[in-house]
């Protein structure tokens, strides 16, 4: 396949992939480009390009200002005694505002779709203190006055070394200082994903014109990491701010997967790619390595995906004669168009610039979207959600028909029925004449429990006829409103034959079959799908311990048989941002509560070791609840005997009865790379149904949204978000370390809420672990009420 002939939008569905924003950069750069030069450069097949803020006349001004200064310190030395001269210092001097003659850039309605960048020669790290106030004056009155222009971004240079933790401090506040200067613009700071030893550049700054760039050894053992170090310090000492995100300048040589997953999770917002990056292929062209392809095309699947800028690959022949004349930008459509008419005019065209056509090339190869990336699915990507409560508050019909639209939990649940119904008769046809605690029925009583507008009710009743199973059918829902649905629906569909009963199912009676003379029966299989993201969060023990005590013992069968809850401990700096904004604007629950959201944007801090998996069981729930059947079900699903027990303790001020739901984990993560989390992910599993047969082969009837098994369980099922447990402090972490999380469900008579906490462990001998860092004890009080 070829990408030579380049652009053709109607060639391909540019719908059906990410969509690349191409911008160029260009760092021998002084003055923004004029309107005919921005037309050639948009000409050759770029989206936007960046401008300086201020030029050669300024830096000259500055070089000057510098220069002056340091003679007046010299000569001011000279005439102070021995005595004074030991500390020779003068206030530093005062970068003068701008002047026209400083700046090409200038406030227009489309100054939006220029990318500003503040001058790369500044050295805001500086050992010399007076470099690196001259820098952050500098600094400030570029990004104060871009923002005044209208600029939406400024590009800034990151530190230019990793190694000066001081230097790094020193520049991490100069933003946050900048931060305040500006009302409205983000701060963009341009890091490399790593430091490539000998492949840096080498800019001429500020301090190296004075000789005092430390330049160092070149190192050999590289520590992939620092350069994230250094963000990670910028950024928290912004306090996360909103306003502040990344440029990522791809380096020629792709680090390992765990570096580009670190990255993933940042505020990307360009990936700046350097000409050096680009290998040439047989036939002379611009080609990126698989690696780098794979690399973008991860970074591209995100929501706010980030564009990119293509470093010093031309146009070449744009005349870059200075311009001081005020420009008055055109918008990219106006500049498009405009483009267009002189390119019909010119007798020869231009051309699309090769690494742009090459770019996108790669842009139609990338995958195309899956069905889990529709807009609708990616809007909601990290977007942080309250969980529901159904128990406490009745779903609205929208609600409904969001979980109707996901066939794969329904055809699991129709599988998991299917089979049930078939074992049932098997297993039941022995006792053919029946038990005191089981007489014999002909026909299969079934419920379906918390039936909403009745989807499950549906798949019962399909179930029922490829199994060819005579059933009787009630339908329980405590939703009045869901219930008028259920009560139209069993008229118009299912002729009525199923029974209604609008109650609490804890309360519900039981029902009264036909041919029971009237009297109160057992249920052959109870449908019940009352399952949160965490699995238990929205009280499906506790609802099922009012009802499962009608399910016929022992043969009784509990759709889903057990679910489980699991923990993994993740980076996600975007959440943390929002919700401490949320706690900073009065939310004083935000760090407390447990919130849904399709995690995406995040990095998992456990490796996959042998024994301490990346993803870890929390806790599990089997039903009916063993004390029913405690001798012989417990026993061979090998179940912990705390789960039999029921009752057992009580809170303060309680009676117990709902201490066999409390549960507690203590789990160890192993986290090899050194970095910070900001939270728990959750996720469930759940056994809808296992075969009860004794010689049977049969796979389990599971559901799963864990990343790693949802594939193999579920696939692209989509009705639950994980959940996320956040932290109220980042908590840093070393290599090697052993991360411990503690969890609780903690109940009262009322309600159920988690607590958790997280601790850091590190090996300082071969049997010695010491702690080294811990969050605090987070309680959701109030996650759920029983009432
Ligand atoms: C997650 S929804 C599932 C609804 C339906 N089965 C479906 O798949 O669309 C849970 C349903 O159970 C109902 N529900 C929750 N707790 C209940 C209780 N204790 N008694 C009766 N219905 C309950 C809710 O009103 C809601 O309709």
């Amino acid at each position: 396949m070829s990408y030579t002939g380049a652009l053709n939008p109607a060639s391909d569905s540019y719908e059906s992939r990410p969509h690349y924003y191409i911008g160029q950069h260009d760092s021998d750069r002084w003055e923004a480009l004029d309107e005919d030069q921005y037309t050639q450069v948009l000409n050759s097949g770029f989206n936007f390009v960046t401008a300086p803020i201020t030029n050669q006349h300024f830096f000259q001004r500055v070089v000057d200002l510098h220069k002056n200064f340091l003679k007046e310190q010299e000569q001011w030395s000279q005439e102070l005694t021995p005595g004074q001269r030991t500390n020779p210092s003068m206030p530093t001097p005062i970068v003068p505002t701008l002047s026209n003659e400083d700046t090409s850039i200038y406030p227009s309605q489309h100054i939006g779709s220029l990318i500003i960048y503040s001058s790369p020669w500044i050295d805001l790290c500086s050992p010399d203190k007076h470099i690196a106030s001259i820098s952050r004056q500098v600094l400030n009155l570029e990004v104060a006055y871009a923002n005044f222009c209208g600029a939406r971004s400024v590009v800034i240079p990151g530190p230019r070394s990793d190694e000066d933790a001081a230097g790094v401090r020193q520049y991490a506040r100069a933003i946050q200082e900048a931060l305040q200067v500006v009302t409205r613009a983000n701060l963009i700071i341009h890091m490399p994903m790593y430091r490539e030893p000998g492949l840096e550049e080498k800019a001429e700054t500020i301090s190296s014109i004075f000789g005092r760039d430390p330049e160092g050894e070149p190192k050999n053992d590289i520590d992939l990491y620092t350069s994230w170090d250094s963000w990670h310090t910028i950024r928290s000492v912004c306090e996360y701010s909103s306003r502040v995100f990344l440029a990522l300048r791809i380096p020629r040589r792709v680090p390992e997967k765990a570096l580009q997953e670190r990255w993933f999770a940042e505020p990307l917002h360009f990936l700046t790619i350097g000409q050096s990056v680009f290998q040439q292929n047989r036939a002379g062209h611009p080609s990126l390595s698989k690696h780098h392809q794979d690399l973008i095309n991860r970074y591209m699947r995100l929501k706010n995906a980030p564009w990119m800028i293509l470093n010093d690959v031309g146009p070449q022949d744009l005349d870059t004669t200075p311009n001081v004349k005020a420009i008055e930008y055109p918008s990219l459509s106006e500049a498009a168009s405009k483009a267009l008419k002189k390119e019909n005019r010119r007798p020869h065209s231009q051309g699309i610039n090769e690494y742009v056509g090459y770019m996108k090339y790669l842009e139609r190869q990338q995958p195309p979207y899956s069905a889990m990336e529709t807009p609708a699915l990616t809007s909601f990507q990290d977007w942080l959600q309250s969980p529901l409560q159904p128990l406490a508050d009745n779903l609205e019909s929208a609600t409904y028909e969001v979980f109707e639209g996901d066939p794969v939990k329904y055809d699991q649940y129709e599988t998991a029925i299917t089979e049930a119904m078939a074992e049932w008769k098997v297993l039941k046809k022995p006792s053919a004449l029946g038990t005191e605690s089981e007489p014999y029925n002909p026909e299969l009583i079934c419920a379906v429990a918390g039936a909403g507008r009745g989807p499950l009710v549906a798949r019962v009743l399909r179930a029922a006829q490829t199994t060819n199973t005579k059933i009787q059918l009630w339908a329980v829902e405590k939703n009045q409103n869901a219930f008028v649905y259920l009560l139209n629906r069993n008229k118009r569909e299912w002729n009525n034959q199923v029974t209604l009963v609008k109650t609490d199912m804890r309360g519900w009676e039981g029902p009264r079959p036909k041919g029971f003379d009237n009297k109160i029966s057992g249920v052959d299989i109870l449908v019940t799908e009352l399952l949160g993201s965490f699995g238990d969060n929205e009280l499906s023990p506790e609802c099922l311990d009012g009802i499962q005590r009608h399910l016929f013992r022992p043969s009784g069968i509990s759709i889903p048989l057990s679910y489980t809850a699991h923990l993994s401990p993740i980076a996600t700096p975007r959440l943390f941002a929002e919700i401490a904004s949320r706690a900073a604007t009065g939310d004083a629950n935000a760090f407390e509560i447990p919130y849904v959201v399709r995690l995406f944007q995040l990095d998992f801090a456990a490796q996959k070791v042998p024994g301490h998996p990346r993803f870890q069981q929390a806790w599990e729930f089997v039903h009916p609840v063993p004390i029913l059947r405690a001798d012989t079900f417990a026993e061979e699903k090998g179940l912990a005997v705390k789960y039999v027990t029921e009752g057992g303790g009580s809170m303060y001020g309680s009676s117990g009865t709902n201490e066999h739901n409390a549960r507690h984990c203590h789990l160890t993560f192993v986290c090899p790379t050194r970095g910070v989390i900001h939270g728990l992910a959750g996720y469930f599993e759940s056994v809808l149904y296992a075969s009860q047969l004794p010689d049977s082969d049969k796979e389990p009837v599971e559901i799963s949204i864990l990343p790693d098994q949802i594939d193999k369980k579920s696939k692209d099922m989509i009705s639950w978000f994980p959940i996320f447990f956040p932290l109220k402090k980042p908590l840093m972490f070393p290599q090697d370390t052993e991360m411990e999380v503690s969890m609780w469900r903690q109940t009262d008579d009322t309600k159920v809420w988690y607590e958790w906490m997280v601790e850091v462990y590190a090996w300082v001998g071969p049997k010695t672990r010491i702690k080294i860092n811990a969050s605090e004890m987070h309680s959701s009080r109030k996650v759920a009420c029983l009432m």
